[in-house]
């Protein structure tokens, strides 16, 4: 698209300048202003986008706090959405931090205090009934490609509404997809979190969450009203809680394109950041043992995407690569003996046998810790997912540094105050062996006078062109071949594999560009195995995922009657 583009609008007026979608602000043309019943609701002076931004950030920039800058952009974003994206964009990687991890988990966790206006669909289990008729409201006439929800039980681990927006938030700033073609669902079954339903101020439905039954026959009503009206839809399911989320991926996936990102999003960036470090350390994923710390959503969905990896790339028996995890989770070392209530059965391929652990040490509850796991297993890799801040202490990390010689430790749990162990800790224990990558942002580190840049291992490096590589092809599903070429085209980018020391993931500055090389890979795979619904070739993957990008411009506006609204 070019500043030429035109567009055929239908709102004058109040409407128009009301409208965050048309809204120019101060750049609207002198006959734009004359056009749309303007002139007097405009100052005089006519504003290129690069002034609107100048302003944008100067005014940006004088807001001392993260959370005040985050309001700030939230503003923004329901005024001027060309202008929101492209000051955005043009500070991508001061930005991203401040509209995602690790500030947008203050503000979820404050969502009812900072509210001011509503965003896309809000579908609340009372409301049920009215649900079609509801959700045809909020997408009337329009072509939605995207469907991004989430029933906001674990968001970042802290729990409560917001996520959906902003996860749509990175689909359109890092992969392109038309805002006007993605919607951000919230549905709300309640919370279990006392301090919600406490608060007079809360925003959400105030009842205790909804199990069972009447907690899956609501989804059900959802997905198939998504799936009636939207059949070629990419349906993304964000921090869904840990006894849902695997279960409903599951049910879904084979009938539509459904994408769970906590489980499907981080396994695929972290396959691809650990393809870039066994680059580096010169041997294979197959090599390696994995000590899986918070078995959840995350946890398990790292677990699964490394071990199909290994059984497809690697050609190892599944059984054989199931023995290479040893998942820990609030009870410790997943093994036989853990009593039944403690046991999931998402972890069924990955239980340990007693025999094997009679030797260690366990505590007054029979139970495993992660220290003794590490002493007896040496893994090679260490990711945690499990919320629990600091977990990894010096004796666990000077304990995976004995046991090999480049130990590769991912403490992966958002947001930054979660982490579970600081990477500027972890890289001077193992005197700047250990391979890291984080969660949320983390500043370089300094140990013995060198820098080490710490990866950001967020699936929001991948999730955007992982998404748009399906809508594209308008693909019926999102497979785990499409997933994992995606994950291949991103470990391929590796900035490590140029240079060991330096990020095993591109940096974030760099996620449009690397997103569309991933959305090109996931094209190219779907065409390839059958479930594209496109009448052109793999090898027009690359000039169509160009050609559909989305980006924030103004273009010039005509009034129509019949135009856009
Ligand atoms: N870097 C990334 O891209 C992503 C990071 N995450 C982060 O990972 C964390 C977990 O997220 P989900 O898997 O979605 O949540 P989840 O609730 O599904 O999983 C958390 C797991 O950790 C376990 N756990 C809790 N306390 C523990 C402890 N003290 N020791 C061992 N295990 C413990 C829980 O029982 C649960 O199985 C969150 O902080 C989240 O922000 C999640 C998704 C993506
Ligand atoms: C990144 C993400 O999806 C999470 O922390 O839940
Ligand atoms: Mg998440």
């Amino acid at each position: 698209m070019t500043g030429q583009t035109i567009f055929r609008v239908a709102l004058r007026g109040e409407e128009l300048l009301n409208n965050p979608r048309f809204n120019k602000g101060t750049a609207f043309t002198v006959s734009e202003r004359q056009a749309f019943g303007l002139v007097g609701r405009l100052p005089f002076k006519v504003n290129t986008l690069d002034e609107q931004c100048e302003r944008a950030y100067n005014q940006l920039e004088a807001r001392p706090t993260a959370i005040q800058k985050n309001s700030f952009l939230q503003s923004m974003k329901s005024q001027n959405m060309v202008l929101y994206y492209t000051l955005l964009t043009r500070h991508l990687r001061e930005l991203i931090p401040i509209i995602y991890t690790p500030t947008e988990a203050v503000a979820i966790s404050d969502y009812s205090h900072l509210f001011r206006r509503s965003e896309g669909l809000y579908l609340t289990f009372p409301d049920q009934d009215t649900m079609e008729k509801d959700f045809l409201e909020q997408t009337k006439g329009k072509n939605i490609d995207l469907i991004v929800c989430s029933d906001s039980e674990q968001i970042l681990g802290i729990g409560d509404q917001g996520i959906s927006s902003a996860k749509s938030v990175i689909y359109s700033l890092i992969g392109g997809i038309n805002p006007a073609q993605s919607l951000s669902v919230v549905l709300d079954v309640g919370t279990d979190n006392e301090d919600l339903l406490n608060d007079h101020l809360y925003v959400g439905w105030p009842h205790k969450r909804v199990r069972g039954e009447d907690y899956d026959n609501f989804l059900d009503k959802f997905v198939q009203i998504v799936r009636k009206h939207f059949p070629h839809s990419l349906l993304h399911f964000e921090d869904f809680g840990v006894t849902n989320a695997q279960r409903i991926l599951r049910h879904y996936r084979d009938s539509h394109a459904i994408f769970n990102d906590d489980i499907q999003g981080t396994g695929a960036v972290t396959l691809a950041c650990l393809m870039a470090a066994v680059g580096v350390t010169k041997s294979k994923l197959s090599e390696q043992r994995y000590v899986i710390y918070g078995a959840g959503s995350a946890g398990l969905g790292i677990t699964r995407q490394l071990r199909d990896a290994i059984v497809t790339a690697d050609s190892m028996p599944e059984d054989k690569a199931n023995a290479l995890f040893y998942l820990i989770d609030k009870h410790g070392l997943v093994a036989r003996s853990l009593n039944s209530a403690n046991m999931r059965d998402d972890w069924k391929d990955f239980i340990q046998s007693d025999e094997e652990w009679n030797d260690v040490k366990r505590n007054d509850a029979g139970e495993i810790g992660l220290l003794e796991t590490i002493k007896k297993v040496k893994p090679t890799v260490l990711i945690g997912c499990s919320t629990h801040a600091g977990a990894f202490t010096e004796e666990i990390v000077k304990a995976m540094a004995e046991g090999c010689e480049r130990p590769i430790i991912l403490p992966l749990s958002n947001p930054s105050k979660l982490v579970e162990v600081d990477p500027k800790d972890a890289n001077e224990w193992t005197l700047g062996k250990a391979l890291l990558a984080t969660g949320s942002p983390f500043l370089p580190v300094k140990t013995s006078g060198k820098d080490y840049i710490i990866a950001e291992c967020n699936n929001a490096l991948i999730y955007p062109g992982l998404g748009f590589g399906a809508i594209i092809t308008r693909s019926r599903l999102m497979t785990d071949t499409m997933i994992i070429a995606g994950a291949r085209r991103l470990a391929s980018l590796s900035p490590a594999l140029k240079d060991p020391d330096d990020a095993l993931l591109p940096d974030f500055a760099d996620a449009p560009e690397v997103n569309f090389e991933v959305s090109v890979a996931v094209a190219e795979q779907a065409i390839e195995e059958g479930v594209a619904d496109v009448d052109w070739s793999k090898e027009q993957a690359r000039e169509k995922v160009r050609q559909h990008l989305w980006r924030a411009l103004y273009g010039e506006y005509v009034f129509d009657e019949n135009g856009m609204s």
